[in-house]
């Protein structure tokens, strides 16, 4: 199976006296799509920022590739969506697809055929040359997951990259992520939307700082005895 492409190890974070993260042990494989479920404000975004060295732990340790973080030169072979969109307004989606695309450091050569390919993935084609000052907000979601799949990174790290888009075109991004897992590529998605957990090959369910369970769905679903990972959810925060 070859080292995880992430590994989180007792991970801890505090905000002052705040603890959010108390015991995280998290991995994801080559080829595997892990989904962090939770309730809001559990700390999903936070385990994803420990990961990526963009907030500093307070205890235990966030791998990534093998390396400790944060280490900068790795994050070019990492596609991160935050949850809050980080877009030029005053250009064109095409310009910031190309801007973000140099700087990722895909060639002149390359950079139109992949603008071209992530623009048709989140079907944005057709919007392209409008301003993103004119985009709705799931039209900026869904920029925001195309420059995430710029470069073909080894490693996709998505925030919630679904909210506000509708169930046709989720389906058609969820048949991109089943691509690049099988290409051997992996990603760590955050999710509200239970339908997509069961696509992932892993769930980790973050509750009270902890990763409370950690399996493909179906197993999860036998050990709490139930139909769905909804359900799971709701019973392992004790919702009956
Ligand atoms: N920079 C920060 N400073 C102080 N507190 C923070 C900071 N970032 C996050 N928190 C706190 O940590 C907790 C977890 O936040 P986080 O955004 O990780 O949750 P989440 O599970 O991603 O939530 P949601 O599903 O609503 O996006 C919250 O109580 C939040 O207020």
């Amino acid at each position: 199976m070859g080292e995880p492409m992430i590994d989180l190890q007792h991970l801890a974070k505090d905000f002052g006296k705040q603890t959010v993260l108390k015991d995280i042990n998290l991995t994801v494989n080559p080829g595997e799509i892990v989904g962090l479920i939770g309730p809001s404000g559990a700390g999903k975004s936070t385990v994803i920022k420990v990961t990526l060295g963009m907030e500093v732990t307070s205890g235990g340790s966030a791998k990534v590739f093998g390396t400790t973080m944060p280490n900068r030169e790795l994050l070019g072979r990492i596609g991160y969506m935050a949850q809050t969109d980080a877009l030029y307004d005053a250009l064109s989606g095409q310009e910031n697809l190309k801007f973000y695309g140099l700087m990722k450091g895909i060639n002149r050569k390359e950079i139109d055929e992949q603008v071209a390919y992530v623009a048709n993935v989140v079907d944005l084609t057709k919007d392209l040359n409008k301003r993103v000052s004119g985009y709705s907000g799931g039209m900026m979601r869904r920029l925001s997951l195309a420059i995430a799949l710029l470069g073909k990174p080894d490693l996709l790290i998505l925030d919630e990259p679904t909210v506000g888009i509708d169930p046709a075109l989720r389906r058609q991004i969820w048949a991109e992520l089943g691509r690049i897992r099988d290409e051997g590529r992996s990603i760590l998605i955050t999710t509200h939307v239970m339908d997509e957990a069961e696509l992932c090959g892993r769930v980790a369910l973050l509750l009270d700082g902890k990763v409370m369970a950690f399996d493909a769905p179906a197993i999860l679903e036998q050990q709490y005895q139930v139909k769905t990972i909804e359900e799971v959810f709701l019973k392992a925060e004790g919702v009956e």
